[in-house]
């Protein structure tokens, strides 16, 4: 049995964290799963002159430059490579790593060993089957911190690691842990967010008769087919930025002729400008002759899976109540037989703490257009869409770019109007939506549907939609509207902590994952790899410890063969390695003839030098 050893072997399947030293340093005893014993005398890790190379893998072509080898007596089943004051005696039918935390200990496939290697003023020492070799001519060695390769960065020994796991991670931990939902997202996060990524991506087979580009836009697809509702006609569209790549929601006005470009890019200017998270930006204006008629394009961000509140909350029916002409016209009466049957075929009326809920939201964008001096001017259902979390205005800015009035100096001189027509809207919209019926807002239906709010809703709902529908209101939704939010607010801002939490939680899983799969590709282009028509790089030198890591990572078995599969096993030692932390980790050739014991900052910096070195290839 040979070892190769740069200090203590004293692997441990440390769950993140956590340090689980499994064995007593100073033990020596042949029961123990591993001894240890500390020479004093054994000076540094000499390398023998590389004497006697035999067929094996040249092991220490680039490690042994640092490493100091001692050779074994070939007499002796043992060679020791030592370079610490420790070494290391493995007993039959042991495994040499740690237990885990579950006393299910994983071992190492078999490997080939390194060669034999021979070297003259070596002192052997057999202590109970295991062989010691000491080099005499140098100084007793300490075991010290000193690195044994040649680093290229300080290591600083760590108290812990650098690596912090998330709390929950540490201390939820079951003993084996194949539970992916401790390291990874939950299944119903990564569906929203796939199918999100699915509906920005996908290309609509129907586009075939779209321009293949515009401006600076590709791959348009329908989000609507055009609606001649308008005035002027209107088509949506998502397409592609040819240079970013990201995906956009283009606003067409059909047959639009500017009548002064100069003024209405200052409205365009000012739009652009406002951000608000519950407003859709608006990006960029511009005009185009590809459909065949001067178009004015309208470019805003995407969000992706958004429905509008009309087709969320008053679903349009084959018979076509709700959704004839104009949003808010129609002809049912609320407690009509035609309003009865309306408001069934848009489902029942929502919960109290879900109208709140869109309230808040909508009160929150309308005051950060109107704290910008800016009005919505479009508090319609068609215009306001959802994706299941978020409420936003879209296509703002819209009316103000379309009717602008190019005699007029200031653009938005009548923005006070237009603000108190935005609090009378947001009146009518809440009606609409606590009655789930877009004729309930009609002028002589508008009292029978506060009656039914009100004995539907709690006063603060009631007193809320009089006080918008007043005509003598203060223009300020925080000293109007948000007494009268009152209390909810706070448990709106609970919901939103509540998510932020949970989001940050994820992505502090992601956080890790990203890091430990940059490990990981760098791993995968080491290992198995020939290198300028050299077959055996990947095997020998540096190279040959991560060829033994990753055996160590990944195919490690437990005591009865079988794969020890622990995320917990694969992620804390990818973790050490990537903080380069001096804990050791004891490596096994397939063969079970050779351990080799390293630090994590060693294998790190095997890692660098392979990966910089392929790196170098690659320019
Ligand atoms: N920024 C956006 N991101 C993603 N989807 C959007 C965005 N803005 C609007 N949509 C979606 O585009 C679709 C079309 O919206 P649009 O306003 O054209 O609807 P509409 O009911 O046809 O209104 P109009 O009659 O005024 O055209 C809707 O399904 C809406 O959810």
């Amino acid at each position: 049995m040979e070892f190769f050893s740069n200090g203590i072997s004293n692997e441990n399947l440390a769950y993140m964290g956590h340090t689980n030293l499994p064995y007593n340093i100073q033990q020596n005893n042949i029961e123990s799963p591993v001894s240890f014993n500390k020479k004093s005398q054994v000076s540094e890790f000499i390398p023998p002159s590389r004497l006697n190379s035999t067929s094996s893998p040249s092991f220490y072509t680039t490690y042994s430059n640092t490493t100091n080898i001692v050779n074994g007596s070939s007499s002796t089943p043992t060679k020791v490579y030592a370079s610490t004051s420790y070494s290391v005696t493995p007993i039959k039918n042991r495994n040499y790593l740690g237990d885990s935390p579950q006393n299910i200990s994983p071992k190492i496939m078999p490997q080939e060993s390194p060669p034999n290697i021979y070297s003259a003023g070596i002192h052997q020492e057999n202590v109970g089957g295991t062989t010691y070799f000491y080099s005499q001519e140098q100084p007793p060695a300490t075991y010290s911190e000193e690195p044994l390769l040649p680093l290229s960065y300080p290591i600083t020994p760590m108290p812990g690691h650098i690596y912090t796991p998330p709390a929950h991670i540490a201390n939820n931990i079951k003993p084996k842990s194949y539970h992916s939902s401790i390291f990874f997202m939950p299944e119903d996060l990564r569906n929203i967010l796939l199918l999100k990524n699915e509906i920005t991506n996908n290309i609509e087979h129907d586009s075939s008769n779209l321009p293949l580009e515009i401006d600076n836009y590709h791959s348009l697809s329908l989000l609507e087919a055009t609606s001649n509702l308008t005035v002027p006609s209107t088509t949506t569209y998502k397409a592609t930025h040819s240079s970013t790549g990201l995906r956009y929601c283009l606003r067409r006005l059909h047959g639009f002729r500017i009548q002064s470009v100069k003024q209405m890019m200052q409205v365009v200017e000012v739009w652009k400008k406002f951000s608000h998270p519950n407003c859709v930006t608006l990006r960029e204006v511009f005009t185009t002759k590809v459909f065949g008629d001067n178009s004015l394009i309208l470019v805003y961000d995407l969000h992706a899976g958004s429905q509008t509140l009309l087709s969320k909350y008053f679903t349009p029916t084959a018979n076509g109540y709700g959704t004839t002409g104009s949003a808010f016209s129609g002809d049912a009466r609320p407690f009509s037989h035609k309003s009865t049957l309306q408001r069934t075929a848009n489902g029942p009326i929502l919960q109290e703490n879900e109208l709140w809920h869109l309230i808040i939201q909508l009160t929150c964008g309308l005051k950060g257009i109107h704290q910008a001096n800016l009005a919505c001017r479009s508090l319609d259902p068609t215009k306001i869409i959802y994706d299941g979390k978020r409420l936003r205005f879209s296509f703002v800015g819209l009316n103000d770019i379309i009717t602008f009035d190019p005699n007029q100096q200031n653009p938005f001189h009548l923005v006070n109007h237009y603000q108190q027509d935005d609090l009378t809207a947001l009146g009518k919209l809440i009606v609409a939506l606590a009655c789930r019926c877009l004729q309930s807002v009609h002028r002589d239906q508008i009292q029978h549907s506060i009656d039914l709010i009100s004995r539907h809703y709690s006063s603060d709902l009631k007193n809320l939609i009089t006080y918008l529908l007043s005509p003598n209101k203060m223009k300020s939704i925080v000293e109007g509207v948000m007494p009268k939010i009152g209390v909810r607010f706070y448990h709106h801002v609970e919901y939103l902590e509540k998510q932020s939490d949970m989001m940050e939680n994820e992505l502090l899983k992601e956080m890790d994952n990203g890091r430990l799969l940059r490990l990981l590709f760098k791993l995968g282009c080491i290992n198995e790899r020939e290198l300028n028509l050299d077959v055996t790089w990947s095997e020998t030198g540096n190279r040959y410890m991560l060829k033994l890591f990753r055996d160590y990572l990944f195919h490690s078995v437990t005591d009865d063969g079988s794969p020890w599969l622990d995320y917990s096993h694969v992620i804390s030692t990818l973790n050490k390695l990537d903080a380069g932390t001096m804990e050791k980790v004891q490596l096994m050739s397939r063969d079970e003839q050779s351990v080799l014991v390293l630090t994590y900052a060693e294998l790190k910096q095997c890692l660098v030098e392979a990966f910089n070195e392929l790196s170098f290839n690659n320019m």
